[in-house]
């Protein structure tokens, strides 16, 4: 693939917002389930930075324009779309009117393709409910493109408005604040405001038949009203992890925190649109235990949304930072001990993905180079707790929390409302901890650009994970001949967080042998727990151990829920299993229409049937 016309500030955008850069967005468009196309128009206004500049570059990807207007002149301007680069879509030049001022307005008439790769449109019948149909979109990183032409890089960062007219039955909802809305007929036109200048990964729309629940001050739940009650209990913590991360981050500047719990096929354990996060449902456990992701999103209302990478190389500036705050929000919510024991936890998972990289893959780097590499195909776990490692290694190094939170205070002080890259953030530490003579010792090339596992793994507390580790080796050791050595009770009396932890470690040790698996099973029923990180754990082991049983519920399993963090792992497990491979290709073929682009795209390289 080529990379021909891609910026060179930006390796997945066209744009060149030093030259023209757009400063507001005002989208007008109708959602037609029927066609699964938005249409309508957009309206950029724009500055041109370089004086010699005489055309605004936006991306694009299978969008259809018709025209684009000067608003001053009313005149059509001249436009060319390009050919498409793959998934980075084309590059989109108009050429600006011939004026003396620097500042444009034009509006641009469209509509997408029903394929948009950020856009899932649900018939009624894969809803809750089954009466009406569904639309999300996911734009992170470089979808954003599919449904608005735009300067899809986040080094742009714009207000927003938006007026969206949909069926008057359906909800509109948006990462921004409903202003107002209006009836006319069997349409309804929803009017939202985005205040705070936001990159355009972060804009967000989903419409369905949706209800609310207030579950704090500032935030209501949204989801069909199946699950509606379920979730507002679900996510009745979320007031208390708010303030905890304004003690932690300062204050909250986005108004509301609302929460939308999506369809079961949505990517991600949640994304961090503004005003209004998406969750998965998976999170929907009946017992609170899964919501530190919502800690996790309310952390990116800071880093990430407030202080966000320049572009996708430097991903681990939101990703590590955020992972590092949402286990501070955590520990102080219920134990110190806790946020290492959390790191502790997810290290198995990294040293995964990086011996399934490669230990020299350039992907397992800080901060990556994504020339010619799609976003996309560069994600991984690596600059969440590569990132967080690094942010609790360089913690350790200058004394502790007592001197880096206030820190971090400073930084999101600093770099508010702005786009940043590593070098920003690195000088930016050395200058605060210029007194501190302990800072010589960080490798900093070592950290940012060595590819591997992270060069010094912080001294974590163990106390939480001695329990898990004792059961843990008393099941390892067991001569499955023998009755189990552990009492259902013994793991009864365990947190979510400790079964998830010991299964995880069963999960990295050798196969286990079917007696064995079946055995655990009858005492601890871990094929019927609801907890998904529990059950993700535990049908892997299975899949690892060539256990049969673990076949049929993984494929049902990855059929019902589209979160990557499961389904790409199980499908990969169920691949490298001779007696599941045949079965995992021909269930993928026959559901992958069901599935996001995302999910689709990632699971068929999975898979080995795309490169
Ligand atoms: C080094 C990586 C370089 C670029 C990757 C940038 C963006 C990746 C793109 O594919 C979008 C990612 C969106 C993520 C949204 C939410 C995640 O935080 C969820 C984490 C996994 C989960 O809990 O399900
Ligand atoms: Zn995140």
């Amino acid at each position: 693939m080529g990379a021909e016309g891609l910026s060179p500030r930006d390796p997945s955008s066209y744009s060149r917002p030093e030259d023209v850069v757009v400063t507001n967005i005002g989208i007008n468009l109708n959602v037609d389930f029927n066609k699964k196309i938005l249409h309508g128009h957009v309206v950029l206004d724009v500055k041109r930075i370089n004086k010699n500049a005489t055309e605004l570059i936006l991306d694009a990807k299978n969008l259809t324009v018709s025209k684009v207007i000067d608003h001053y002149t009313k005149k059509e301007l001249k436009y060319v779309i390009s050919d498409a680069i793959e998934e980075f879509g084309s590059k989109m030049s108009i050429e600006l009117p011939a004026q003396e001022a620097d500042n444009f307005t034009l509006s641009i008439y469209y509509e997408n393709n029903p394929n948009a790769s950020g856009l899932q449109w649900l018939t009624p019948s894969q809803t809750a409910g089954k009466q009406h149909p569904y639309l999300f979109s996911q734009f992170q990183a470089i979808h954003a493109r599919s449904v608005i032409p735009c300067q899809d890089t986040p080094s742009v960062k714009t207000k927003y408005s938006a007026t969206i007219t949909a069926s008057s039955e359906l909800t509109v909802l948006m990462s921004a604040i409903l202003k107002s809305t209006v009836t006319e007929g069997n349409q309804k036109q929803s009017y939202f405001i985005q205040d705070v200048p936001v990159p355009s990964y972060l804009i967000a729309i989903a419409v369905g038949a949706l209800e609310s629940k207030k579950i704090g001050p500032r935030s209501h739940v949204w989801a069909e009203k199946e699950i509606i009650g379920a979730c507002a209990y679900e996510f009745a913590e979320t007031e208390h992890q708010l303030k905890t991360a304004e003690e932690i981050c300062g204050p909250y500047v986005w108004g509301i925190y609302d929460l939308l719990v999506l369809p079961p096929s949505f990517a991600y354990g949640g994304m961090e649109n503004p005003c209004l996060t998406f969750v998965t449902p998976t999170l929907l456990a009946g017992d609170r235990s899964l919501a530190n992701v919502v800690a996790h999103e309310i952390a990116h209302s800071w880093t990430g949304n407030l202080i966000t990478n320049r572009n996708f190389e430097h991903f681990w500036l939101n990703e590590g930072f955020t992972v590092f705050v949402e286990r501070k929000i955590k520990g102080k919510l219920s134990s110190p001990l806790q946020q290492d024991f959390d790191a502790l936890g997810r290290l198995p998972e990294l040293k995964e993905t990086v011996k399934l990289l490669g230990e020299t893959n350039p992907l397992t780097k800080l901060v990556v180079d994504l020339k010619g590499v799609h976003p996309d195909d560069a994600f991984s776990i690596v600059p969440y707790e590569k990132g967080q490692t690094f942010l609790r290694y360089l913690e350790e190094v200058v004394g502790g929390p007592a001197q880096f939170e206030p820190f971090l205070r400073k930084y999101f002080d600093t770099f508010k409302f702005k786009s940043i890259d590593t070098d920003d953030f690195k000088s930016f530490f050395e200058n605060h901890f210029s007194n501190n003579s302990a800072i010589q010792s960080v490798d900093w090339n070592v950290w940012l650009y060595s590819p591997g596992m992270p060069p010094v793994i912080p001294n974590y507390n163990t106390t939480l994970a001695e329990k898990c580790n004792k059961l843990n080796k008393q099941i390892l050791d067991w001569d499955e001949k023998a009755a189990c050595p552990v009492e259902s009770s013994q793991v009864k009396n365990l947190t979510a967080d400790e079964i998830i932890y010991l299964l995880q470690q069963i999960l990295d040790d050798k196969p286990q042998s079917v007696t064995k698996l079946e055995k655990l099973d009858k005492v601890f029923h871990f094929s019927d727990v609801k907890n998904s990180e529990i059950k993700f754990r535990w049908l892997r082991i299975g899949l690892k151990s060539h256990w049969p049983k673990s076949v049929d519920p993984a494929l049902d399993w990855v059929n019902e829920v589209g979160r990557m963090k499961f389904v790409r792992p199980l499908y990969r497990d169920l691949y490298a299993w001779e007696d599941s491979r045949a079965k995992a290709v021909d269930n993928f073929e026959k559901n992958k229409q069901y599935m996001m682009h995302v999910v689709a795209y990632t699971v068929s390289k999975d898979l080995h049937l795309t490169s």
